[in-house]
């Protein structure tokens, strides 16, 4: 067994709420992290009473909870990128970008939790307007869905052309790069992401995986970005990678649950060895 030196491991935090089951938000970062040989860290906003159907029940942590959790990691381990997720009130999220501005937080990727794939809306208006106008325009890179790109661009989404328009509005409100993600769009689309970053606009397209396992896809994402960013790569190719490990774990994903099971994000590693 080697010990790793501590100067050459990359570190990431996760600013997110917590799914008590299991396949999205924190835990779903935390193996991400873990998957790419980043150690991970982490700042929880809320804990959600969660399955692979429904969310039961929220609690949203107190703000100086949320801020003491990201202080504690900065100040004394560092990190070399943060993914932010679900922070659920304006408060948390106004707290947050405040923090990326103090502690000079770099390779900061925001997943805009604010509507599910499936158009479910998860935070208030005062929540999404702060997240819009404060720390969106903080971001390295933003990776809003089909729903929340609706929203932040003022346009709808039905195609490839409308995702291409959506993700240049996107990048006015001030964030490096976009990533509109199209796991919610329909027929061909589906599985398809755009990238804009004020120079290239590019297509990301792979395999489409015929799952409905797919809970976890959005934080498993903004998470590898994240992690590829901690180790060293550039914005574009951070997230190639990261949605090819995305669709491998959408391959490996879970029928556990009566609803929308994980995706699966060491068994690509793990099944060998399994009896
Ligand atoms: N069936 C699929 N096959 C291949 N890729 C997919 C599929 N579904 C989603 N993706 C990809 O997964 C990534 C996450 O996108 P998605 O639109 O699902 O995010 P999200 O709505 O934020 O996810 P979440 O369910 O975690 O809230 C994107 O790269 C998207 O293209
Ligand atoms: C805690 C949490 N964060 C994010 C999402 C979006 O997938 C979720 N369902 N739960």
């Amino acid at each position: 067994m080697s010990v790793i030196d501590k100067s050459s491991v990359p570190v990431a935090l996760t600013i997110a709420g917590s799914d008590s089951g299991g396949g999205a938000g924190i835990q779903a970062d935390l193996r991400t992290f873990a998957f790419h040989c980043v150690h991970g860290t982490s700042a929880i906003t809320c804990v959600t009473a969660q399955n692979t159907v429904l969310v039961t029940r929220v609690d949203a942590l107190p703000v100086d909870a949320v801020v003491a959790q990201i202080e504690a990691v900065v100040t004394d381990i560092g990190v070399q990128a943060v993914k932010t997720g679900m922070l659920l009130t304006a408060e948390i999220i106004a707290a947050v970008a405040q923090q990326v501005e103090v502690l000079k937080l770099n390779n900061l990727v925001v997943d805009p939790v604010m509507v599910s794939r499936t158009g479910a809306v998860l935070i208030n208006d005062e929540a999404m307007a702060t997240l819009q106008n404060v720390l969106i325009p903080k971001a390295t890179i933003v990776t809003p869905n089909r729903y929340e790109a609706q929203l932040l661009s003022g346009l709808q989404l039905h195609t490839l052309d409308d995702m291409r328009a959506a993700a240049q509005r996107i990048h006015q409100l001030g964030a490096k790069a976009v990533l509109v993600k199209g796991g919610g769009m329909q027929g061909n689309l589906r599985g398809v992401d755009v990238w804009f970053d004020g120079h290239k606009l590019e297509t990301l397209k792979t395999a489409v995986v015929d799952t409905s396992n797919t809970h976890g896809t959005g934080c498993t994402l903004a998470a590898a970005i994240a992690a590829n960013l901690a180790l060293g790569c550039d914005r574009l190719s951070a997230v190639q990678k990261a949605k090819d490990y995305v669709t491998t774990a959408l391959r490996y994903s879970l029928a556990i649950g009566q609803g929308q099971g994980p995706v699966g994000h060491f068994f690509p590693l793990l099944q060998e060895n399994t009896p």
